[in-house]
């Protein structure tokens, strides 16, 4: 629980084989032979005995086993770190200072007797305020609780005291803030009862000055003065005490109806860089004893503490903002394709679960237009139920405007793959669904394809199922999602002896399916439209092969839900506008019509 709350990937994490070597580098070697010759000439011209960062075996394979080297170190250690280097979700106590008392003092000078009463009052106690910033990137920085200092005390001679500091926390772009209830407990009956117990036992005078001194500043004897009072002597202090009161209850009445609705916060877009926004605010100062003075009372012996400042607990939950988010199974390239595209140096390395935390890349185009695009961990069948990553981290696609689906086209044609921690979980409900749909191909396909014969269905696309994969885990997410516009790239078709094969069955299958959504969808009543052709751009974002393409169709798309999100925009502002209009106008005509009636 505890994990889940500080780090989604965290918890989740646990179920998946942790190093290195434990995870089966297949998912692209497995393809072809002749693959690896080319990324071993392409990647380590310099050194033959080493294969991305790790030691060659003897059959030319990478050795998973061997001390790790180079970037695969870097990689190794994110693995052991278990993604705990990457929060985006965390709860936290924000209390603002409490106010400085004010001070009860005289001014005291040779031959000046009876002074005037000249205590400060005290400072406001600071503030929590979160301040949004485009520098930070993760919640890790966010302490448990937050508490602002509180405001100086005021002193004699008229001295107030200096207000509390302010407690400012850098949040990230993209965070969502809400109010939560607060966990701690609530004062039980029997807790309540011992406290009652002790205030009996205090007897009623000290209980009485006990309370007192919560909110009041005394001067010494004071409350001994005040129950001695001489007969026919006025007790200025209860006139005091019902100000402060009735000052209490327009403060409380104020705070609550402030907080009525529980707070929520939403960096986003719209948001500018260093905004501030206030969570928690300070108590204010108490008075000093020169508050009090009036023309009956001239020495008043009484000051007020500060408030207490406001304290609540909140939940940050960080939705990275991107315009096109890359979705895909792990292994499918969607890092090496961030790489490809932007200034980004995503981790790359051929076994699953590379990447544990999202990262924003940056495309530029040659006319300084930039899209960000977010690269995830990758995702697999059963994610929505934990498996693998989880599925936790589409928060940082969600906000994204367009979709962009990373499938690996350099699959074994006709088979099915079996690579370890990836397609090595079948839920039961899959299977009893399976049986109608998918039962030849289930049969028939052996489910290590390194010892049984391999059975070639030219029916069958590994690339498909993938796609599928990837579009029910977005609607076990977020059901709607995988409507937003999208685009798919058929990466590694660079891998000639399957990538053209598989395109062509991927491609037609993936039409038929899209129609078929496309006519699901048009026909249930859904306010979210699925109007968008799905283009299919074979790309090697290893060797940068048809980059630019992926990326000129991507920038289509992104400017044109840009141009549909203004465009609604401006829509909602005229709306608003002529609700308005039209309230002052119901109100204009309201008072003429009251005017008339006067008058008559
Ligand atoms: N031949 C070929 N290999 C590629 C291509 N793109 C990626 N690869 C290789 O595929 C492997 C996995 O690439 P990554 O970019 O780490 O894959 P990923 O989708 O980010 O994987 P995860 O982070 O684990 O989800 C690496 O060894 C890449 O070199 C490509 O276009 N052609
Ligand atoms: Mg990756």
């Amino acid at each position: 629980m505890q994990g889940s709350l500080y780090s989604s990937t965290v918890s989740s994490l646990s179920r998946t084989p942790r190093h290195a070597s434990q995870l089966m580098p297949r998912a692209c070697f497995s393809s072809s032979g002749s693959l690896l010759d080319k990324i071993d000439s392409h990647n380590n011209n310099h050194d033959e005995d080493i294969v991305d960062g790790w030691q060659r075996t003897i059959d030319g394979l990478p050795d998973y086993t061997a001390e790790p080297r180079g970037r695969a170190k870097g990689v190794e250690w994110k693995l052991r770190s278990k993604g705990r280097n990457f929060v985006d979700f965390c709860r936290i106590k924000v209390s603002g200072g409490q106010g400085g008392d004010g001070c009860v003092s005289f001014h005291r000078e040779k031959f000046v007797a009876f002074g005037q009463p000249n205590g400060g009052n005290g400072g406001r106690g600071g503030n929590v305020i979160f301040e949004a910033s485009s520098n930070e990137t993760s919640l890790q920085h966010i302490p448990h609780t937050a508490a602002a200092p509180r405001g100086v005390h005021g002193k004699g001679s008229l001295m107030h005291g200096h207000a509390g500091k302010d407690l400012v926390i850098k949040v990230p772009m993209g965070t969502i803030i809400r109010e939560v209830p607060s966990p701690e407990k609530e004062l039980n009956p029997e807790d309540e009862d011992g406290l009652f117990q002790k205030s009996l036992e205090l007897g009623e005078t000290e209980a009485k000055d006990k309370e007192m001194s919560k909110r009041w500043v005394l001067y010494p004897r004071l409350t001994n003065s005040l129950t001695t009072l001489p007969e026919g002597k006025v007790n200025y202090f209860d006139e005091a005490q019902a100000w402060v009161a009735e000052e209490d209850r327009i403060v409380e009445a104020r705070r609550a109806a402030m907080s009525k609705k529980p707070l929520l916060l939403d960096v986003n877009e719209q948001t500018e860089d260093g905004e501030h926004f206030m969570v928690g605010r300070g108590g204010g100062g108490g008075y000093g004893n020169p508050h009090f003075l009036t023309t009956q009372n001239r020495a008043p012996k009484y000051a007020t503490r500060g408030r207490e400042g406001q304290t609540r607990w909140l939940t940050l939950e960080l939705k990275t903002i991107a315009d096109a988010g890359l979705v895909g199974l792990p292994n499918a390239g969607k890092s090496t394709f961030l790489q490809a595209v932007s200034n980004a140096h995503p981790a790359i390395a051929p076994y699953p679960f590379t990447t544990l935390n999202p990262y924003i890349g940056t495309v530029d185009y040659s006319d300084s237009y930039q899209v960000k695009v977010a690269d995830i961990p990758g995702l697999i069948r059963g994610a929505h139920k934990n498996i693998g990553l989880g599925h936790s981290f589409l928060r940082h696609v969600e906000r994204s405007k367009v979709l962009v689906y990373v499938i690996d086209i350099a699959a074994e044609f006709g088979v099915k793959r079996q690579v370890k921690g990836v397609d090595d979980w079948t839920p039961e409900q899959d299977e009893h669904e399976g049986e109608d749909s998918t039962e030849a191909t289930s049969k028939d396909i052996p489910t290590d394809t390194t010892e049984a014969p391999k059975i070639v269905d030219s029916q069958y696309s590994q690339p498909f199922e993938d796609w599928k994969t990837l579009l029910d885990e977005l609607e076990a997410y977020q059901p709607g999602l995988t409507r937003r516009p999208s685009m798919i790239i058929a990466n590694k078709a660079d891998v000639t002896e399957v990538a053209p094969k598989n395109l062509q069955l991927f491609q037609k299958l993936v039409h038929e399916e899209w129609a078929k959504r496309r006519a699901a969808y048009s026909s249930s009543s859904s306010s979210v439209s699925q109007d968008h052709d799905l283009k299919i751009v074979p790309v090697s974002a290893k060797y940068k092969k048809n980059i630019v393409k992926v990326t000129s169709i991507l920038r289509e798309i992104v400017e044109a839900e840009k141009a549909k999100e203004v465009v609604a925009t401006h829509r909602k502002e005229q709306r608003e506008k002529e609700e308005q209009e039209e309230a002052l106008a119901f109100k204009a005509t309201r008072r003429n019509i009251m005017n008339a009636s006067k008058l008559e």
